[in-house]
């Protein structure tokens, strides 16, 4: 893509409060897909956590719909979850007040004539809670019923505000290529306008991910650093030691490069390599992120890898390997990892380059981001004596991202002797839950509390979802074109295929050691 704007009209700028208050309207709160794994482990217990924090308006209420005639039964579900997935006792006495908000509707995605019962439905219980037209529809369903949703919704006239705001929230996958990313957000934008958006990432509602811009932006010493002339390379990990989890088909269409790199580990690296926005606000932040995936030349093909992970052992379990997980193909010729370089062809990254790895049933469950810094230009000291540590250590900024949340900076000290210089590499460290405590929240919290508020900061633009699927496409064409021959490439329980190894060996470095 040539130009670094985005498509905005002028009624596409969202309508932020200006106030820091942070409550929002009275809303009805709508969950397609209400009785999935999404909702009762994720949504449910967000949801609640905002209203023990006091941030939900008094005039609340939610509605789950999908098909299964659950009735009272739902809310009584999604209490339970929310005791179980948000760490809530069960005699909160909030909970109780909570339920009573919690109605279910059943209906069937494709059944045309329900959703204007739905309408007559939501209007109901409204009207009940004392709500006026101020409605979030949250889109928790796999993505082939996307565009039967939103079409329907535009059918009842349901898409458009008549006396409050109405705002869609949409589950990632945005897409499975380039074309599908175009086509469905030419759909979804013939019914609603892109400022009713909201295209969730839940990577962006983790604070740790939030707190790289602070760390960058909110502190004087990084940024005059945070660019070419210091930095040598970038490398981040997104490694998990879960397997598919009984999600086989999703998987098998989507893989390792659509399910988590184009777009979780994108959004990673566009907050750490953007210019410095002009506001926190979403039209400067999404801009500066969409200017960093502009600036990113076609992924060459032998900059990036795959492999799939054959039975091994995850914590001295022992685990079947990708081909013979229910529901899997067992010629799959699926990626279940994926490990790449590419550059920033901008005056601040040039030259740097930033390798990814990303991939099921790894030896450890861990996300993190290592900066690693140029060497001094050249070193004074005596090495050698009582405890020297060997060549000297660069200087690193690692930001880890999960499950250990946290930053560390490596840097040389003097290791204590009245003889020698001798230097050994050691950390000074920020350990997120030591300074604040340990939070519950699981990142679903702030963004759902966003899109009632209309703030669409955190919420991907459709610009970049088309920007970061027009660099993974050629991959998934080639890949398409070009079946692996060594699959399954690496243990369960190991750091990848030897391929990933060697990407990185070619240019004099290792992954780092997690
Ligand atoms: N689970 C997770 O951790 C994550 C999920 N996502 C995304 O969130 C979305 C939802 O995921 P998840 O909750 O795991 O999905 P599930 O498969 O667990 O749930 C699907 C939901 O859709 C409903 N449904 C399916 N078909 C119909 C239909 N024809 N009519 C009415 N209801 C229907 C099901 O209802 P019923 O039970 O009545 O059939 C169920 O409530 C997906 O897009 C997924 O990619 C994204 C990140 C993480
Ligand atoms: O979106 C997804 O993300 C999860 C990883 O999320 P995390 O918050 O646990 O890091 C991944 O397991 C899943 O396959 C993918 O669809």
């Amino acid at each position: 893509m040539a130009t670094a704007e985005l498509t905005i009209n002028p009624e596409d700028l969202s309508q932020v409060p200006p106030s820091n208050l942070r409550i929002p309207e009275p809303t009805v709160v709508v969950i397609f897909g209400a009785s999935g794994d999404l909702t009762k482990r994720k949504l449910l217990p967000a949801l609640f956590h905002l209203e023990q924090a006091g941030l939900l308006p008094k005039e609340f209420a939610i509605v789950g719909v999908a098909r299964r005639p659950l009735g009272n039964e739902f809310a009584e579900d999604m209490r339970n979850g929310i005791v179980e997935f948000g760490s809530v006792p069960a005699t909160d006495a909030k909970l109780e007040e909570f339920a009573k908000k919690i109605h279910y509707f059943a209906m069937n995605f494709d059944d045309a004539a329900a959703y204007s019962r739905l309408k007559t439905e939501l209007d109901s219980v409204a009207k009940q809670h004392g709500i006026g037209g101020n409605r979030l529809f949250y889109l928790s369903v796999a993505p082939e019923y996307f565009t039967e949703i939103i079409s329907n919704l535009g059918a009842q006239n349901m898409a458009k505000p008549t006396d409050g705001s109405v705002r869609a929230v949409i589950e990632k996958p945005f897409g499975h290529d380039l074309e599908s990313a175009k086509e469905l957000n030419r759909h979804v934008n013939s019914v609603f306008a892109e400022r009713q958006i909201f295209r969730i990432d839940h990577y962006l509602g983790k604070e740790t991910v939030q707190n790289i811009l602070v760390f960058r932006f909110a502190n004087g010493i990084f940024e005059p650093v945070w660019n070419r002339n210091f930095i040598d390379n970038v490398q981040i990990t997104a490694a998990e030691t879960l397997g598919v989890e009984g999600r086989g088909p999703f998987y098998e269409k989507a893989g390792a490069l659509r399910d988590v790199v184009q777009n979780h580990v994108m959004e990673l690296l566009s907050f750490v390599a953007m210019e410095p926005p002009m506001s926190f606000e979403s039209q400067s932040v999404r801009l500066e992120k969409l200017k960093v995936w502009q600036s990113i030349p076609p992924i060459a093909m032998e900059n990036i890898v795959r492999g799939q992970y054959g039975p091994g052992s995850i914590k001295g379990e022992a685990v079947p390997g990708y081909r013979q997980e229910d529901r899997v193909d067992p010629n799959s010729q699926t990626e279940t990892y994926a490990a790449l370089k590419l550059g920033i062809d901008n005056w601040r990254w040039a030259g740097v380059p930033f390798y990814i790895r990303a991939g099921k049933r790894l030896a450890k469950r861990v996300t993190e981001i290592t900066v690693q810094f140029k060497q001094p230009p050249m070193l004074i000291f005596n090495r050698g004596g009582v405890g020297d540590c060997g060549p000297i250590q660069p200087n690193v900024i690692t930001i880890r991202i999960q499950p250990d949340e946290g930053i560390s900076l490596r840097f040389g000290a003097k290791v204590p002797s009245t003889q020698s210089m001798a230097v050994c590499p050691v950390t000074m460290d920020f350990d997120y839950a030591k300074a604040f405590g340990k939070s519950t929240a699981n990142g679903y919290e702030r963004l759902l509390l966003d899109a009632m508020l209309g703030d669409q900061t955190l919420f991907a633009h459709r610009d970049g979802v088309e920007t970061t699927w027009a660099l993974y496409t050629p991959v998934l064409d080639a890949w398409a074109n070009k079946k692996p021959q060594t699959f399954p490439n690496y243990v369960a329980g190991s750091w990848g295929p030897d391929c990933a190894d060697e990407l990185l060996a070619k240019d004099g470095y290792t992954w780092r050691k997690l």
